[in-house]
């Protein structure tokens, strides 16, 4: 690959199931130069049913085959739409993932889409790390630091990802080299639980903008029994699966719909407070990315939770709907030029390493 800045298309279909994101991004594999053009393609409710079928699936069987078709032809729907790419990072769907016992997984071939797209691919980013003793997540803290870097902040602070899955990275953006400025760990389930339930009380994909939470009041003791949870015991580095908390949902299967929705609200709140007590230096803000901000009732119940300041990231400029894709573009760059993408302080992987496979368009 060239020297110097290339433009990189992330793309990034994460695990609540909604669709996928991508965005194009100008980078050395260091710093940010430009942010570009940014898509969406939602699954639509059949792709997302055989998506649903194939959680927890490993490869070899028929719904994780049935899947992978399923985000192969949306990327290659929505990332032949832009132009002037270099390279593509592809971060596939997470069916599975289990980095202490069967590894990780995630659905899509990389080879594939290179071959349709006619252009380059990273793809496979977690395989790796997970192989090397990591947990093969989260990957977006580096993309977090050079954001920072980009914001050109001067003291530690800390980005939160509510997607389906929490996760949180603390930085420090004096210190140049990423492996030594981060800490980043999963910090419990997010949207997932709230969309479950929403799905399976209302026949709603989501609590739209927190109105049904809203309504509801927290159950004190179903959100402390959650807070027993021994995974909010662990140290850091430590990662979750999209459904590994599932006890969440029998455990509001008792309240009312608004009362469930509350208490699964909070406790999302909760585990991001419960984490906070990790960061090595205190913050003054969270800069909150992902749907989840999206969620009025959930944004205030982290500001009620928190000791500092909580903003989405919108305040500083960034794009916080897209945040992982431009990741992926980033991470992509960096794997292309051989510097790590994780390390023993975001994944616990034993030594910084550089995840990912590539693929080119033709067998050269
Ligand atoms: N307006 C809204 N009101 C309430 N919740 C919302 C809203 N918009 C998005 N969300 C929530 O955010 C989710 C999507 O978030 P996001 O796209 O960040 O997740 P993801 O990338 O799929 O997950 P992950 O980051 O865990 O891989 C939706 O499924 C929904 O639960
Ligand atoms: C295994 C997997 O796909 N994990 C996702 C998931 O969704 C949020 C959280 O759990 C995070 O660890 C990760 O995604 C982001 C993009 C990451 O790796 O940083």
């Amino acid at each position: 690959m060239k020297d110097g800045p290339v433009w990189a298309l992330g793309a990034m279909s994460g695990t609540s199931l909604d669709g996928v994101d991508a965005a194009m991004l100008l980078t050395d594999g260091r710093d940010v130069l430009e942010f570009g053009d940014t898509a969406y393609r939602p699954y639509a409710a059949a792709e997302q049913a055989t998506l649903r079928a194939a959680l927890g699936h490993w490869p070899g069987s028929d719904a994780v085959r049935a899947a992978a078709r399923v985000v192969e032809t949306a990327h290659l729907e929505l990332l032949e739409r832009f132009r002037g790419v270099e390279l593509v990072g592809f971060h596939g769907q997470t069916l599975a993932h289990d980095p202490g016992g069967r590894g990780t997984h995630q659905a899509g071939d990389g080879a594939a889409l290179a071959r349709d797209l006619g252009l380059p691919v990273v793809w496979d980013f977690r395989t790796a790390d997970v192989a090397a003793g990591g947990q093969g997540a989260p990957l977006v803290p580096f993309f977090h630091h050079a954001c920072a870097r980009w914001m050109e902040a001067d003291q530690p602070l800390a980005f939160l990802n509510l997607g389906g899955v929490g996760n949180v990275t603390w930085v420090d953006p004096r210190i140049v080299d990423p492996e030594k400025a981060c800490l980043a760990f999963d910090t419990g389930p997010a949207n997932a639980p709230i969309n479950d339930l929403m799905m399976e009380r209302q026949g709603q994909a989501q609590d739209a903008g927190g109105a049904l939470a809203a309504k509801g009041q927290v159950d004190g003791g179903v959100l402390a029994r959650y807070l027993d949870h021994p995974y909010f015991f662990k140290p850091p580095p430590k990662s979750l699966d999209r459904n590994d908390f599932h006890g969440l949902l029998s455990a509001v299967a008792h309240l009312n719909d608004a009362d469930a929705a509350a208490t699964l609200t909070a406790a999302a709140a909760a585990a991001v407070r419960r984490g906070a007590e990790s960061f090595p230096v205190a913050i003054t803000r969270l800069l909150v990315a992902g749907g989840g901000r999206h969620n009025a009732t959930m944004m205030a119940a982290l500001e009620q939770a928190l000791p500092f300041a909580v903003a989405p990231v919108e305040s500083e400029g960034l794009n916080g709907d897209m945040l992982e894709a431009q990741a992926f573009a980033y991470l992509a760059v960096r794997v292309a030029r051989g510097m790590a993408t994780s390390g023993p302080t975001t994944t616990g992987v034993i030594r910084p390493l550089s995840g990912g496979q590539i693929s080119l368009p033709k067998a050269t």
